[in-house]
């Protein structure tokens, strides 16, 4: 299975992202959309990244092999539905959807569920429609899975094998602790950002002072607060049990904030920062994923005495100078990831090269 002809339903920033990603590094590839906004399809097709335009949702997905639902949440699940009839059994639907326990109970109930593997891409930006799609948006970024119980193993390491080649590190997850963890980094902070934005609003001076002199910080934790209206509305009501859990805690934090300033204690205020700058400071400080520098590759190794030393014999045997190497320990890359940096972008691409040559995976 070559899984060559590939449809989107949503063709948006994501699935616009995605196909043209797939374009660039699959060229061969078919390419399918629908959507219900055809000048975004149009454009697609004018650029070259989309081969068919789907008129409707009929036989013709019977064609293809890979099947990503790009909508809304609450859309993505609709189509689930509607597209069943056209699905060959031996094709994957894929969605790049932020919830993920919702789609993953309708499979189940319409019986795909050895069809349908949950994705989430961890990249995006506040930005909506095909225009802002880019073929790098997704690149070192990690891209989550979610199989079912029914996910059989060719599928999964087709669709990692795809997010792979679009230079997005797959993250498998069960599709529940996935909701929670989302819940927690992604839907609280962006029902947080909109908050405090409406508070400013809510709050300014007949001047609008507050708008004017909002600084770096303020607009550094409040850029996700313009994203679209709609992927959010159903977000929030698809996840909202996780959300509201976290939610509540964080209203806790907050009325303790407030009990310990109402008691003017800058003690507290002052191990508030230190723990959370201690934790923040932890974090990688490249927030797309463990590939920091440009020139960088990851390369799947196996689990064995020597494995690195060949690889730098092959290297070094061809002139490439290593600026770094280690072991991925983290294990996002699943077990066996050596990160290489090299000291400039052509080492890196003849790196990249040779070791494929030698049938290792580069990433
Ligand atoms: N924006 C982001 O940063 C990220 C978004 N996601 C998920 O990706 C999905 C798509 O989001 P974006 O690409 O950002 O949105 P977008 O607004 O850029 O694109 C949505 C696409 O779906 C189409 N669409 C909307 N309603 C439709 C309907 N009823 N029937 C047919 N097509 C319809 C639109 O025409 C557009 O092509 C969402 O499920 C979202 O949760 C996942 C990761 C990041
Ligand atoms: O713009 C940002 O920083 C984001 O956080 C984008 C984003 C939005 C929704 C997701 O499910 C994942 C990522």
């Amino acid at each position: 299975m070559h899984y060559n002809n590939i449809a989107f339903i949503g063709f948006g920033l994501i699935g616009g992202s995605i196909a043209r990603a797939i374009r660039k590094y699959k060229p061969e590839s078919k390419i399918y959309a629908y959507a219900n906004n055809t000048s975004q399809l149009l454009k697609g097709k004018n650029d070259g990244v989309i081969d068919i335009i789907l008129k409707e949702i009929d036989d013709s997905l019977t064609e293809c092999d890979i099947i990503f639902l790009c909508a809304p949440v609450e859309f993505n699940e609709e189509y689930l539905a509607k597209i069943k009839p056209f699905i060959r059994k031996d094709s994957i639907i894929t969605d790049v959807g932020s919830t993920k326990s919702s789609i993953h109970n309708l499979a189940k109930e319409l019986d795909l569920d050895d069809i349908f593997i949950g994705g989430h891409p961890m990249a995006g930006s506040e930005k909506t429609g095909y225009e802002a799609s880019d073929a790098l948006l997704l690149e070192n970024a990690y891209y989550m899975i979610t199989p079912s119980s029914k996910t059989c193993n060719k599928k999964l390491e087709a669709l990692k094998s795809i997010i792979e080649m679009i230079k997005s590190i797959p993250f498998i997850i069960d599709y529940q602790k996935h909701d929670k963890v989302v819940a927690t980094v992604s839907h609280l902070p962006h029902i947080l950002a909109a908050t405090l934005v409406n508070l400013v609003k809510d709050n300014d001076y007949e001047d609008e002072v507050m708008k004017r002199v909002a600084a770096g910080g303020f607009k550094d934790i409040t850029r996700i607060a313009s994203a679209s209206p709609i992927m959010w509305e159903q977000i929030c009501i698809v996840n909202a049990e996780p959300i509201d859990a976290m939610l509540l805690k964080y209203i806790d934090m907050l009325k303790e904030v407030h009990s310990q300033l109402t008691s003017r204690s800058g003690i507290y205020i002052n191990n508030m920062f230190e723990k959370s700058g201690e934790y923040r400071n932890s974090f990688d400080s490249n927030s797309r994923g463990v590939l920091i520098s440009k020139h960088d590759i990851s390369v799947h190794i196996q689990d064995k005495p020597g494995a690195i030393s060949i690889i730098s014999a092959i290297l070094a045997a061809n002139s490439i100078s290593i600026k770094n190497i280690g072991i991925n320990h983290n294990r996002e890359k699943g077990e066996g990831a050596l990160n290489i940096s090299f000291y400039d972008a052509d080492s890196c691409e003849m790196a990249s090269k040779l070791l494929k040559e030698y049938n290792y995976r580069v990433i």
